[in-house]
């Protein structure tokens, strides 16, 4: 079974607005809420490829029922804890340009942060444990290192979709896949990356470190896998951009419904390149149509044989 894990879960309040200008009145031209939050976002499109998957995480409030109430509607499976207090509200402005605000979330308590370590402690050897976005304030970064030796002594994979110094803890725990965009992959080794021969510098340093897996996501310009027997350089479709919100999730979904599937590596990349283009040509998270009408047009090239 795949797990995804959203420690802090968000509603998605897109407001779109011809122009936006600070410290004026302006007038949304349509507005549109949705399930959030990076796990749950996986878990939406896993559900959208077939997959199941069971959604863990911490919710709370009206906004935390939204969420419960949405991802039924959709026929996910959930196991959240509720907590007190609201799940955030994240606003996505789309004017010109996209400017997001992300909310703080609730405060996590002893109590419900052990309740999910029980959850995981459920998990077995075969499972997949999918942790995904920020941390709420309340809670450190262990406690993403906390999940991780659970997972590793039940050999459970674990994709990491996460960023800053908890990003930089997953890679000892030898994680099934990393998904960190060029800025992400920057922070990991302290530098900014602004080549392509840089990223390869890097992706294959995290491979050098254990990860099995490793997709640099670049936006439009594609993607980079990077495997201990291969490098993969996949170029993105074109397409007219809706909405990049849940493009890199749907990535990290992409690529497990794949690998769930047994498909061949490159396949799965296709998959993977394919979905996080499908959102973002689209206004929610990408279907299962879209995701397939784009796979023969993302092209992808072997760099070299061996890392
Ligand atoms: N403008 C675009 N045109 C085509 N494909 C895109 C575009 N933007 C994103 N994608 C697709 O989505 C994938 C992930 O995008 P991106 O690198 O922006 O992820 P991210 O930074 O993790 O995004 P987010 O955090 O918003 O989910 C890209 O590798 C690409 O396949
Ligand atoms: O604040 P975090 O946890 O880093 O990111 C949360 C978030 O921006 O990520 C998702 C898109 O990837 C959105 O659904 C959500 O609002």
């Amino acid at each position: 079974m795949i797990y995804t894990c959203t420690l802090n879960p968000s509603v998605d309040y897109v407001v779109e607005a011809q122009q936006i200008e600070l410290g004026k009145l302006n007038r949304a031209t349509k507005t549109s809420y949705f399930p959030g939050g990076k796990g749950i976002n996986v878990s939406r499109v896993l559900k959208r490829l077939h997959i199941h998957n069971i959604a863990l995480g911490f919710i709370g409030g009206f906004t935390g029922q939204f969420i419960a109430d949405e991802l039924k509607r959709e026929h996910i499976l959930t196991d959240f804890i509720t907590v007190p207090g609201q799940t955030r509200l994240n606003i996505k402005l789309k004017g010109e340009r996209e400017t997001e605000i992300n909310g703080e979330g609730p405060v996590i308590s002893d109590k419900h942060k052990e309740a999910l370590i029980d959850k995981i402690k459920q998990l077995k050897k075969g499972d997949i444990l999918v942790l995904a976005g920020s941390l709420p304030p309340s809670i450190d970064d262990t406690f993403y290192v906390m999940m991780m030796e659970e997972a590793k002594k039940r050999k459970v994979a674990v994709v990491v979709d996460t960023s800053g110094s908890a990003l930089k803890q997953a890679i000892a725990y030898e994680p099934f896949l990393l998904k960190p965009n060029q800025m992400e992959l920057g922070e990991l080794f302290g530098v900014s990356i602004h080549s392509r021969h840089q990223i390869i510098e890097y992706g294959k340093k995290l491979i050098d470190n254990g990860v099995q897996h490793v997709i640099v996501s670049l936006a439009g310009d594609g993607a980079i896998l990077f495997h201990k027997d291969v490098i993969l350089i996949a170029q993105a479709p074109k397409g007219m951009v809706k909405n990049s919100v849940g493009a890199g999730d749907s990535m990290v979904a992409g690529f497990l419904a794949a690998y769930v599937n047994e498909a061949p590596l490159e396949e799965a990349f296709r998959y993977s390149v394919a979905a996080g283009s499908a959102t973002a040509f689209s206004e929610d998270l990408c279907t299962e149509d879209e995701v397939y009408r784009l796979l023969e047009q993302v092209t992808i090239i072997r760099m070299e044989d061996r890392v």
